[in-house]
């Protein structure tokens, strides 16, 4: 990139800098003059001439209003592009996004505002420019609007070179005059814009040669291609829609779920953020050399169960999301020991770069290459890992690659291929010096082991902290006394007890105070304090009196069904789902209502959240996989499988069908499908990708054969309805999971028949 300097005399001179190494710099936008010989080009800086062109005056403007800003360093797109060189001009098109989204500055220089008052009689030139303003004709052309939205400061000038005000003060004005909602000119990623709301921002505007006014939007699509100037505006569009899809496809296939999503929804499961209770992390010295640090890039936070590690990683991606510039990218992934979604390492990088891309589309060409070449196996297959590695660690050391902050939380919760991952952040993350790192774990060996390989990282012990984490739990004891005081009408004596319970028996542990206040949320306040000195001060004995609870209730069995379908299933299943795999009591079918009222028998344990089950946290389902095999009134985990497999088979049975979804027509789109209201396909979307792996999972080998040989149910199932699973499948956007299953299982009949010659054989 090429970058303008001007000097004391009034002299400019141009400096290319390697991608990667620009140092900050302030960017003018303007419109070009009518007559394009008044600019001043490439050719003419660098010959020293062209100082007497009336272009000059902006060119001034823009050096003496960086200087101002103490940015030495300026570009203009008139003169720091050499338009002769066509690859150049190519780059640059491709380029210009990126380097107005990356200018500490943007100026617009609004050569047809004035300031000056029309008549001596005008109380204010106020008057005189607003009208002006929005008429410019800046809003009409077509390369100003990525101008506006890429940066993030925004600063509009007169004619005169006086400042009228910024993207933010007069976001009213510039929405009456493109109609661009205030969250777009924020800076929020345009991706969440509609293809059709951003088209719309360019309809009227205009372009000097008819191809730019798609050239123009690259950017704003997130896509690059070759400029073809001559082949007339369809054929660019037609380009551009092209790329557009291709990627869309790409991002898509990638994606397993929003981090954004995953974020939110595990705050509203455990109770949602206290803010003060996670304040101290960001104040605490660990935090804040790791913050500003070149040889600590890498926060390890460790602690024990139930500390509040993941509330902290929560608040600290708040707390980044508010600090950071625009222009830097903050990418998470929230492990789920519970969720197979977001419990692989290959998870884990898919989540991170989905949050990168989607940020930063100009990186998406890093996952396009390989995309193209292996379609949506590149994300699936057994070489995903090397796969993923290899793009992630691309994205990295890509020069462009804005400063970056990357979040995995509860890496123990992370059940395939964890030293693989542990392995790939110790090493990546002393090489890239954009990218910081922030971590969390349990006190585990095995993680120790690899991450104190990291060269350079910050370890934060929350037991090593342990008067920060008690004050934070104090605060949030009470937080949560206040809420149950107002929503229970506690008296004060009552206020008092609950909250020096509390505080006498929390031994610095959050999770342990949630459960308690959950439990207690249900009772009236006279009920509370008898409750409370019911309630064990340890989590497992908590858990256990909770477990109590639910097996002396009148509903019991239900309780401890469900619990088992809710412990063993590979991912949370909706309310639908489960009552395909327990018996539920007559008139229950159906109703949600009712559903969610007997889910709420076993609420000290299960949450619901979008008609979606979880475990209020996962103790509490390791509690349930550790007492399982010792009770024998509990359930065994075996014939849980065996019993969601065989129901599964039986809900899709009976649901699968030719044309499920009544669309008449073969060969429609998927994109173009709408699943009904009432979806037939809602209550065995679990059972269609998940039958397989409950059958291998749930007896022997042998026994399992058999369910897959002549006339077992497995075998049976296939032969009548496997053309409507693979229909449900490519509704459900599976196909590849179908795959997957029909390996395994062709894999175990393998392995079986290897296993019977070996026999026969000795
Ligand atoms: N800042 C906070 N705001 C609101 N609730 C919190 C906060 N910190 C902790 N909690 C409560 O404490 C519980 C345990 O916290 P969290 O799940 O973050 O612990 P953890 O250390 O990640 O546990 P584990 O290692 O077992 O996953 C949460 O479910 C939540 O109810």
């Amino acid at each position: 990139m090429r970058l303008l300097q001007y000097d004391d005399n009034g002299n400019i001179s141009l400096t290319e800098f390697d991608e990667g190494n620009i140092p900050e710099y302030a960017i003018l936008s303007h419109t070009w003059e009518q007559d394009d010989s008044k600019e001043v080009t490439y050719a003419e800086v660098m010959s020293g001439t062209g100082q007497d062109k009336e272009g000059f005056k902006k060119i001034r403007f823009c050096g003496e209003q960086a200087r101002q800003d103490s940015l030495p360093y300026f570009w203009v797109d008139t003169c720091c592009i050499n338009k002769q060189i066509k690859a150049e001009l190519s780059h640059s098109i491709n380029s210009m996004f990126r380097w107005y989204r990356n200018a500490s500055r943007c100026y617009v220089y609004l050569s047809d505002v004035s300031t000056r008052k029309r008549k001596a009689s005008d109380q204010s030139s106020e008057h005189t420019w607003a009208l002006s303003f929005r008429e410019s004709r800046w809003f009409t052309r077509g390369w100003t609007l990525q101008e506006l939205l890429a940066p993030a400061s925004v600063d509009f000038f007169s004619l005169e070179g006086k400042r009228l005000g910024n993207k933010s003060s007069l976001q009213n004005q510039i929405w009456k005059a493109t109609n661009i909602p205030p969250s777009a000119l924020q800076g929020g990623s345009l991706s969440q814009f509609h293809i059709d709301e951003r088209m719309g921002w360019i309809d009227h505007r205009q372009t000097g040669r008819e191809e730019d006014k798609a050239y123009s939007l690259l950017g704003i699509f997130g896509v690059s291609m070759v400029p073809m100037y001559g082949e007339g505006i369809a054929k660019a569009f037609d380009r551009l829609w092209d790329k557009f899809r291709q990627m869309q496809k790409c991002m898509q296939d990638l994606r397993l779920t929003d981090p954004r999503d995953d974020k939110k929804r595990i705050e509203a499961t455990k109770g949602g953020l206290v803010e003060e209770a996670y304040r101290w992390v960001i104040e605490s010295s660990d935090f804040q050399k790791w913050r500003t640090s070149q040889h600590n890039r890498l926060l390890w936070i460790k602690g024990d169960a139930g500390k509040g590690k993941t509330m902290l990683l929560c608040g600290i991606a708040d707390e980044l999301q508010k600090s950071l510039p625009k222009s830097a990218l903050l990418s998470y992934v929230f492990c789920q020991a519970t969720d197979s979604r977001i419990n692989r390492a290959t998870t884990v990088l898919r989540g991170l770069i989905y949050l990168l891309v989607d940020q930063q589309p100009s990186l998406v060409p890093h996952v396009q290459t390989s995309y193209d070449k292996a379609g949506e196996a590149l994300f699936e297959d057994a070489n995903t890992w090397v796969a993923l590695t290899k793009i992630f660690s691309s994205i990295l050391q890509d020069p462009n690659l804005n400063d970056t902050y990357l979040i995995i939380d509860a890496l123990d919760e992370c059940v395939d291929d964890l030293p693989r991952l542990l392995e790939f952040i110790s090493q990546t993350s002393s090489v890239c010096p954009r990218v910081r790192w922030v971590v969390s774990s349990r006190n585990w060996p095995e993680i120790e082991k690899m991450l104190d390989t990291a060269m350079q990282k910050q370890r934060l012990c929350l037991e090593l902290n342990a008067d920060s984490v008690s004050a934070a739990v104090a605060t949030f004891i009470q937080t949560k006394v206040d809420v149950l005081s107002r929503q229970n009408h506690y008296k004060s004596e009552t206020r008092d007890t609950v909250q020096q319970y509390l505080s006498l028996n929390a031994g610095g542990t959050f999770l342990w105070v949630a459960l308690v206040c959950q439990e207690l949320s249900r009772l009236s306040g006279w009920k509370a304090v008898q409750r409370l000195k019911s309630l064990p001060p340890e989590l497992d004995a908590l858990y256990q009196r909770m477990l109590d609870q639910i097996m002396a209730s009148e509903d019991s069995e239900l309780c401890i069904s469900i619990l088992a379908v809710a412990s063993t299933v590979y991912q949370p299943i909706t309310v639908d789902e489960l009552v395909s795999f327990v018996n539920m009591p007559n008139g229950v079918d159906g109703e949600y209502e009712a559903l969610a009222e007997i889910i709420g028998y076993c609420r000290s344990f299960l949450v619901i959240r979008e008609r979606t089950i979880f475990f209020v946290h996962q103790s509490a389902k390791d509690f349930l996989g550790k007492r399982a095999p010792q009770d024998p009134f509990l359930f065994k985990t075996q014939d849980v499988h065996d019993n969601i497999f065989t129901r599964s088979l039986q809900a899709m049975s009976q649901t699968l069908k030719r044309d499920v979804y009544n669309l008449r027509a073969p060969g429609t789109l998927l994109d173009t499908i709408e699943p009904p209201i009432l979806d037939p396909l809602a209550s065995v979307r679990y059972s269609c990708l998940y039958w397989a792996d409950h059958l291998l999972d749930c007896q022997t080998r042998e026994n399992t054969i058999k369910d897959i040989k002549d006339s077992s149910s497995a075998y049976n199932f296939l032969r009548r309805y496997f053309l409507y699973w693979l229909e449900a499948l490519s509704l459900l956007k599976s196909v590849s999971e179908g795959v997957i299953i029909i390996r395994k299982l062709e894999d175990l009949q393998v392995r079986f028949l290897c296993g019977l010659i070996a026999v026969r054989l000795s």
